[in-house]
């Protein structure tokens, strides 16, 4: 186990700043989960942890001792990547145990922690076979066992379940999380998915253009964004931006919201109520429902205000008896208003 830290990373490329000054600590033992939209330099950070990147300027400490002196293979991370290459002709075993061979790790120690590895991702009765014999799934424990085998201090994950289907991968996840704390490593991981992200992590950090927006814990993030880009990029927000007076805060048509605390205000899409008859809540508009979406469990309708697109989630008994589209109310309750920075 670690801490990892990194101090004012840069890295460019040409015109673009991939890392924009970087300063970021991640926990000793924690799950530490990066998200942000393609291209916010998420890999490059991994990359430059492991020292596959060398950064311009800033530093990166493991256990307080800067390590840009220290090669990639002295580093002791173990890293599983999206396309994870298992050695085709060797079996299970060989490929978890060829680090132990690497670093001469005598047969018969090699033999038992590689069981215990196998085990642990619960692979023990497939040791003998090729990576063809084995499913997708399997393959990506595979790839974790060796990983971790190694027993290295900070485990970097780059969108390791990206490549499996959406019901595998929900399960992974779980497995993921069980292993992370079973072996209690320092885990540093990378996905684009939000809600994998969010089941995760006991801390998120959000990226954008190179620079760290947010951090902290997921539900602390989700609960209080701060600001537009974090609002809308973790969970569906509706943003309302208007010119604040003593009643409240006064959007472009004429509506007050009573209550608003900001010029700019966020509502989850999950707290928005939509209904035909006018609502005798406070805080109420007219929209215009455009499409209504069935996704099983949850659904989503689709709203036009004033044409700004907003959006509603709830389950499809929360949305009987309205049309498939025509004009609705919408209210909120005050305390479902979220204060955001800037407009
Ligand atoms: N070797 C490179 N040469 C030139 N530009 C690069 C290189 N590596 C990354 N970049 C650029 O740096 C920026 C950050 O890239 P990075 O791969 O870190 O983003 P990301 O958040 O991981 O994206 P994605 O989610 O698409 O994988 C991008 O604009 C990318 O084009």
């Amino acid at each position: 186990m670690a801490v990892v830290r990194t101090e004012g990373l840069v890295k460019t490329y040409g015109a673009t700043r991939a890392l924009d000054d970087i300063t970021l600590t991640f926990p000793d033992g924690g799950f530490f989960g990066l998200l942000g939209p393609s291209g916010s330099g998420k890999t490059t950070l991994l990359r430059a942890i492991a020292g596959f990147v060398i950064p311009d300027s800033g530093r990166v400490f493991i256990d307080d001792a800067p390590v840009e002196n220290v090669p990639v293979e002295a580093r002791e991370i173990g890293m599983v990547f999206q396309n994870y290459a298992l050695f085709p002709n060797m079996t299970v075993a060989g490929n978890v145990g060829f680090g132990l061979e690497v670093r001469k790790v005598p047969a018969a120690e090699r033999k038992r922690r590689v069981a215990e590895v196998l085990d642990l991702v619960q692979l023990g009765e497939l040791g003998d076979r090729k990576p063809h014999e084995l499913s997708g799934g399997q393959r990506q424990r595979v790839a974790m066992a060796r990983a971790i085998v190694t027993r290295p201090r900070v485990l970097l994950l780059d969108e390791p379940l990206s490549a499996l289907d959406k019901s595998l991968r929900v399960e992974m996840q779980i497995e993921l999380k069980r292993i992370q704390r079973e072996v209690g490593i320092t885990t540093i991981f990378v996905t684009h998915d939000q809600e994998e992200a969010l089941t995760l992590s006991d801390q998120i950090g959000i990226l954008r253009d190179g620079r760290l927006v947010r951090h902290g814990p997921p539900r602390e993030v989700y609960d209080n964004p701060r600001d537009p880009f974090t609002a809308q990029f973790l969970g569906e927000a509706n943003l309302f931006s208007g010119t604040p007076e003593p009643g409240g805060l006064r959007l472009a048509d004429g509506t007050l919201i009573p209550g608003a605390p900001t010029a700019t205000i966020a509502v989850r899409a999950e707290d928005l109520r939509i209904t035909l008859d006018e609502p005798a809540a406070p805080i109420r508009l007219r929209a215009r429902l455009r499409q209504r979406i069935f996704a099983g469990a949850m659904g989503t309708c689709v709203l036009d205000w004033r044409g700004n697109p907003l959006k509603a989630i709830g389950r499809d008994q929360d949305f009987a008896g309205l049309p498939a589209q025509g004009d609705v109310w919408l209210s909120w309750d005050s305390a479902d208003m979220i204060p955001l920075s800037e407009g």
